[in-house]
């Protein structure tokens, strides 16, 4: 058995020219969406992923507003770049790229964000109303890991899922977005201090990988026909390695890979949460 890509490169595609769309009708009515990322330090990643935000911001008509700062940067200066942008009337939405750099204090600085701009969904205001099942822009990785296995029709009504990977920006909260009424799956959280990985995730129907270990998932450890999503990436010296094993690939029905699965449809869910963010603006004036 082979299995079917779960390919997020081209679902975000249509989610793009959909989005298209709604930004002309903004602009049509006056309001034009712009998405600001603040960027501290100089990580190539954290640099590639910031200007591929920008890159499909132009795709589909939204404004972009990018802020550099250098890693010697202080909390104070990180700070006022967040209050100006907090006031920035052409800032509809805006992110702070993670990881800032050591010594700077990531949840002061997303405390600090005006939570009706939180394009990313991580500010504590909008977590809560994400476990109080309120309105409020979704972290953006879960939110595209939802999207692709809907628009795949793939089943979450009482799946197992096991999630590997406790962090900020997808393992925490992924699990609040699946548990919902609307998707109704049973959530596992996964991680280094799970004594027996293995149960957990031969049991599960779906695993989603993001522990950021090079080729964790292996073959072994995924039930026959499960779906696999990686959104683990290590970088090494032959590249970018995702944490599921190739040999996935001949176990499991469904594979979202590294590349080209849940990293586009993340950057698509970016862009959704701000033209979302200007949908509002427009239904309060
Ligand atoms: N403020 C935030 N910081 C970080 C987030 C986030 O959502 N908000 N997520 C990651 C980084 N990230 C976006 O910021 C991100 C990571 C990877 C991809 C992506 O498209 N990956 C490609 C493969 C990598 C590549 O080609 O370089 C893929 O999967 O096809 C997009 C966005 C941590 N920080
Ligand atoms: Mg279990």
């Amino acid at each position: 058995m082979k299995a079917q890509k779960l390919d997020g490169k081209a679902t975000a595609a249509t989610i793009k020219s959909e989005l298209a769309v709604r930004v002309e009708a903004l602009k049509a009515q006056g309001i034009n969406p712009g998405l600001g990322t603040v960027l501290v330090g100089d990580d190539p990643g954290s640099h590639s992923y910031v200007r591929g935000k920008h890159r499909d911001c132009a795709e589909v008509g939204i404004a972009s507003i990018q802020r550099e700062l250098p890693d010697t940067a202080t909390q104070e200066e990180v700070e006022a770049v967040v209050r100006e942008l907090n006031e920035d009337p052409t800032c509809t939405g805006y992110i702070v790229q993670l990881p800032l750099p050591r010594g700077l204090d990531a949840n002061r600085v997303l405390e600090l964000m005006d939570p009706d701009k939180d394009a990313d969904g991580l500010h504590p205001t909008n977590l809560g109303r994400l476990v109080l099942g309120q309105d409020a822009p979704l972290p953006c990785t879960p939110r595209g890991i939802v999207e692709l296995l809907h628009r795949y029709d793939i089943p979450l009504n009482g799946a197992d899922v096991c999630v590997i990977g406790r962090g900020v920006t997808v393992g925490r909260p992924i699990g609040l977005l699946l548990t919902r009424r609307t998707e109704n799956a049973t959530v596992t959280l996964c991680h280094t201090g799970t004594k027996d990985l293995t149960r957990h995730a031969l049991e599960a129907d779906i695993i989603v990988a993001a522990a950021g270990v090079a080729g964790l998932v292996s073959a072994d450890i995924v039930k026959p026909g499960a779906v696999v999503l990686d959104v683990g990436i290590t970088r090494t010296e032959q590249g970018l390695v995702g944490d599921v094993h190739p040999e996935v690939l001949e176990k499991a029905a469904w594979v979202a890979p590294m590349p080209g699965g849940v990293g586009p449809m993340t950057r698509a869910m970016l862009l959704t949460n701000v033209v979302e963010a200007a949908e509002r603006q427009l239904a309060s004036r």
